[in-house]
Formats: structure tokens, sequence, C-alpha cells
């Protein structure tokens, strides 16, 4: 059975994944499920998000990053939206999904929106914490390594859709992902 696609986005909060999500799913005939931690946060008891936060959450994340794989090799396609920073908490998340996922067929897309829109999103949304874009803003990104940016405020977000839907590498080429994976083995 032929892998199912993946398409990884990651980007800030307010960057637009989900209205991102929403149009690739809208402008594709095949189907593709959506996976965002915020699903698989809200599947842990709340007692052990408020005793043990970070620790919780990357079981949380772990728990998706295994998940993907899960989805492709049934043939499943997917899009993940998923927010991976350059912090301590976050230690091993983007190494754990490039090991995981290095021979499947990703996309793994930088969705970028500039600071003072994410920050005008944020404040219009009133459901966000203020403040939380700018510092994920700050903490985003460091590794370099995409296939693919989309400007969520420069294009609209049909185009954003538009120009991945035709970056789907055919399989075997080699992704953002298999390049991290080999600057990954180098340093062990
Ligand atoms: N291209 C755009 N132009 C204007 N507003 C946008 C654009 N994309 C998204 N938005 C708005 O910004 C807000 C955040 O978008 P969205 O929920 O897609 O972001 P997100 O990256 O999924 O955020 P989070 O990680 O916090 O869930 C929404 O109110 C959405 O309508």
């Amino acid at each position: 059975m032929n892998k199912g696609q993946i398409i990884f986005l990651n980007g800030t909060s307010s960057s637009g994944k989900t209205s991102l999500t929403k149009k690739l799913q809208e402008r594709n005939t095949d189907l593709y499920f959506h996976l965002s931690l915020d699903v698989y946060e809200n599947m842990a008891p709340e007692k052990h998000l408020e005793s043990n936060y970070w620790s919780t959450l990357s079981e949380c994340a772990s728990a998706m990053h295994n998940s993907i794989k899960t989805f492709s090799d049934a043939g499943f396609n997917v899009i993940v939206d998923h927010v991976i920073l350059d912090i301590p908490e976050e230690k091993g998340w983007l190494e754990e999904c490039v090991t995981l996922l290095s021979d499947y067929p990703v996309v793994f897309v930088r969705v970028n929106c500039p600071i003072y829109e994410l920050e005008r999103r944020e404040r219009d949304r009133g459901d966000r914490d203020i403040g939380q874009a700018k510092w994920q803003f700050e903490r985003i990104h460091g590794h370099g390594t995409y296939d693919l940016e989309v400007n969520t405020f420069e294009n609209t977000i049909e185009e954003c859709a538009e120009l991945i839907m035709k970056n789907i590498l055919p399989i075997n080429n080699p992704s953002a992902f298999k390049r991290l994976y080999e600057r990954n083995k180098e340093k062990i």
C-alpha cells in the first residue's frame, strides 16, 4: 500500500495553520485528516497537565508524532498543524518527527507571518494569551530547513494552499525531513 501524503505545517500561534488546513481540505478531493497538538492535549487528563505541564505535553506530542506515521502507513493523508519551538522543554520533538518520518512523503512547510500581523490577529481573536505569538515568533524555525515557505500575510490562504499542493514531492524525493535526519545522525 502506498504511504499517505503528509503536509507538515510549522508556525506560531495565529500564523494561519488552521485556516490553511481547512483550505487544503476544501480544495482537495482526496481525504486529508487534520492532526493538531490541541486535540492530543485534550486527550490528556487535566490533573496531569496541571501538575506536570511540559512533561505531559511532550507525551501528547510524542503520541501525535507516532500517529502521523500510523496514518501514513495505513494510506491516509494527513495535514499536521504544529508549533515546534527551539526551547529546552520541546527538546527532541523535531528529532522525533524526522526519525519517525524521514522515509515518508512529507512536505515540511514553514508558515510565516510578520509579527505586527500576528499581534493584530491575536488581539482580534480574543481567545489567545496576548504575547504568546511574539514569544513563539522569537523561538521558532531555528533549524532553518524546510521544503517550502508560505506567508499568510503577503498571500491569500488560497494562494498558500495552491503553492503547497504544487510542491507535493514525488515519493522518494529527498525531503527536508530526510536532510534533517541525516544532519542529526552526523551529530551523534
Ligand atoms: N491570511 C489571513 N489573513 C487574515 N487573517 C487571517 C489569515 N489567516 C488566518 N487569519 C486569522 O488569524 C486567526 C488565526 O488563524 P488560525 O487559527 O488559522 O491560526 P493558527 O496558526 O492555527 O493559530 P493557533 O496555533 O493559535 O491555533 C484567525 O482569526 C484567522 O481568521
